[in-house]
């Protein structure tokens, strides 16, 4: 497995094993031994798995004050995927990286506790897939707000009508969040 750094302590990209044969490939999408090697020591308690057409943005969302790492990737399909850095002890608070996950790249973005996590679907039937290291907690939920001008993301957006829950076009601005360590 390839780690691939963000720039962002702790937040990384990752790049399976691919096999490859005449009745199509394999990989391993979760080993504990091949990520504690990779220096990611981790325990999860719940996957999660979402679809959604194109258009559809669901983010960006943190708990808080338990918060989730989450290990996604798309089985299906393709996604921009957004992690922002809302550890107040960490010298990149409020800042963000961006990362096309799809079923062609097979690759896995690693986000710890501590970050909000949002992403735009770029194509329908689009399949997410994530594993988390906390419980869902859904009063402990929240959203940031994914266009506040503070975080300027530029969602790849043109063209599209975008789609969002009640919860994410009312997101908080980062102004008003408090950390989530
Ligand atoms: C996230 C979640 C939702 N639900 C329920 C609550 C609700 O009725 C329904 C849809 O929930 P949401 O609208 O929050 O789903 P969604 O917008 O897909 O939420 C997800 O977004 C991405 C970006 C993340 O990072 C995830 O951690 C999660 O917050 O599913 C669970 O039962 N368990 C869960 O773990």
């Amino acid at each position: 497995m390839k780690v691939i750094p963000t720039g962002i302590a702790g937040l990384a990209i990752l790049e399976p094993r691919l096999f490859q044969d005449d009745r199509g490939f394999f990989m391993e999408s979760w080993n504990s031994q091949t990520f504690r090697d990779a220096g990611l020591d981790l325990t999860f308690v719940q996957d999660n798995h979402s679809r959604s057409d194109r258009g559809v943005l669901r983010g960006l969302h943190f708990q808080h004050p338990n918060p989730q790492g989450k290990l996604v990737r798309v089985t299906s399909g393709s996604v921009w995927d957004v992690a922002v850095d809302l550890r107040r002890s960490s010298a990149t608070f409020g800042r963000w990286f961006g990362v096309e996950l799809s079923a062609a790249n097979k690759r896995m973005f690693w986000i710890p506790p501590g970050f909000a996590h949002g992403f735009l679907c770029l194509e329908d039937g689009t399949d997410f897939l994530y594993k988390c290291t906390a419980f869902y907690q859904p009063a402990q939920e929240h959203s940031l707000l994914w266009n506040d001008p503070a975080l300027n993301i530029p969602w790849p957006v043109a063209g599209m009508d975008i789609q969002l829950s009640a919860k994410d076009r009312d997101g908080l601005p980062l102004a008003h969040i408090q950390a989530c360590d």
